[in-house]
């Protein structure tokens, strides 16, 4: 099936007055129908860029973007105008009108359509009802909380029935627990609708709690991309192992030199009697350097990495005492890429 987006080629520099920045170098990307799909990278890396590209906000300086296989730098003013509306998109900082109170920011589109003030109402409702915030209809912007603004902005995006949601850095500004509801939000929403999400984020949780896919920006380039499972659980460039593998303060220990491996298995067994036996088998001691599991799809992914012993017969034996147990494990040349 053709991808809903489809990213050509694109290129995005920035020209200043002294300076030029390559916000983007040449991105390929295929995003398919009811994907929920994550953009995910350091700052700086392009990730608004490239989203402000996908709805041609942002004019690419070379490439193109497919819409449903419409080619938008082939578009009309007022055809990619229209097209716009089926590409909705929410923000960081949710940008409501703040004289306005929730029902009228929500209508403001459908105004802009050209919808009757009746039928606005109507459907303002109906979205207040999808996105539980029914009691705040007549409250102001500045009334409710960043969790509830959000929810308004989501009422106000599906107003005139995108395909397309894009969210960008949508849940930043919230705590851990309302970033949880609006995620789930998004998601019921996506499978309710059908609505194609795309969500740029520099938060990996933000990915592995909901997203299918993912694309790993790095440097205005796409250092990888795949399904959530298979970029979280083997992530081949350096840039998507700096993000899996980051500690919570954004950290990641440089390792070089040493020989390391990384083992992987899927599974709710713990790694921990496999190590023990396995020190007491080949006896030699081995370093963990990571031992991490996350819940991806519901399903729990173990990943540990060890640094081997120097002695080169123990630690091929520690190989070999892995494999044996079905144990995926996979060399790590350079641990840090
Ligand atoms: N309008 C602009 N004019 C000049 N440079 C820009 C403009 N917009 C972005 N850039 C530059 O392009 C690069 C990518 O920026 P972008 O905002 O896309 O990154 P990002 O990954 O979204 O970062 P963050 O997570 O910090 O928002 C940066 O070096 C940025 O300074």
């Amino acid at each position: 099936m053709e991808a809903i987006i489809q990213v050509r080629d694109v290129t995005k520099t920035f020209v200043g007055k002294d300076n030029k920045v390559e916000a983007l170098k040449g991105i390929n990307l295929d995003i398919h129908k009811g994907e929920i799909y994550g953009i995910i990278g350091m700052s700086g890396a392009g990730k608004s860029t490239l989203v402000r590209c996908l709805n041609f906000l942002e004019r690419p300086t070379t490439g193109t973007v497919f819409i449903e296989g419409k080619d938008l730098s082939q578009l009309k003013e007022g055809e990619l105008r229209k097209t716009r509306t089926e590409i909705a998109m929410i923000f960081q900082h949710f940008n409501l009108l703040m004289q306005r109170n929730v029902i009228d920011n929500i209508c403001f589109p459908m105004e802009i359509k050209g919808t009757s003030r009746k039928d606005a109402v109507k459907r303002a409702k109906e979205l207040l009802e999808i996105v539980g915030l029914s009691e705040k209809a007549k409250a102001y912007p500045a009334q409710l909380s960043g969790g509830q603004k959000q929810r308004v902005a989501i009422a106000r995006a599906l107003a005139n029935n995108p395909k397309i949601l894009l969210c960008d850095e949508a849940t930043s500004a919230l705590d851990p627990t309302t970033t949880k509801a609006i995620l789930a939000l998004l998601k019921e929403i996506n499978e309710k609708y059908g609505i194609t999400i795309v969500i740029i984020t520099h938060e990996m949780a933000v990915v592995q709690e909901i997203c299918t896919h993912v694309a790993i920006v790095d440097s205005g380039n796409l250092a990888e991309t795949g399904t959530v499972e298979e970029v979280f659980s083997r992530p081949k460039s350096s840039a998507a192992r700096k993000l899996v593998f980051q500690d919570e303060n954004g950290k990641y220990e440089e390792m070089t030199g040493k020989r390391c491996i990384r083992i992987v298995f899927k599974s709710n067994s713990s790694f921990e009697p496999v190590i023990a036996n396995m020190v007491l088998a080949c006896k030699a001691p081995v370093n963990i350097l990571l031992a991490d599991t996350k819940d991806i799809g519901g399903v729990a992914h173990g990943q540990m990495i060890l640094q081997l012993p120097d002695e080169a017969v123990a630690a091929e034996k520690m190989i070999q005492y892995l494999r044996d147990r079905n144990l995926e494990v996979e060399e790590l040349k350079n641990y840090v890429g």
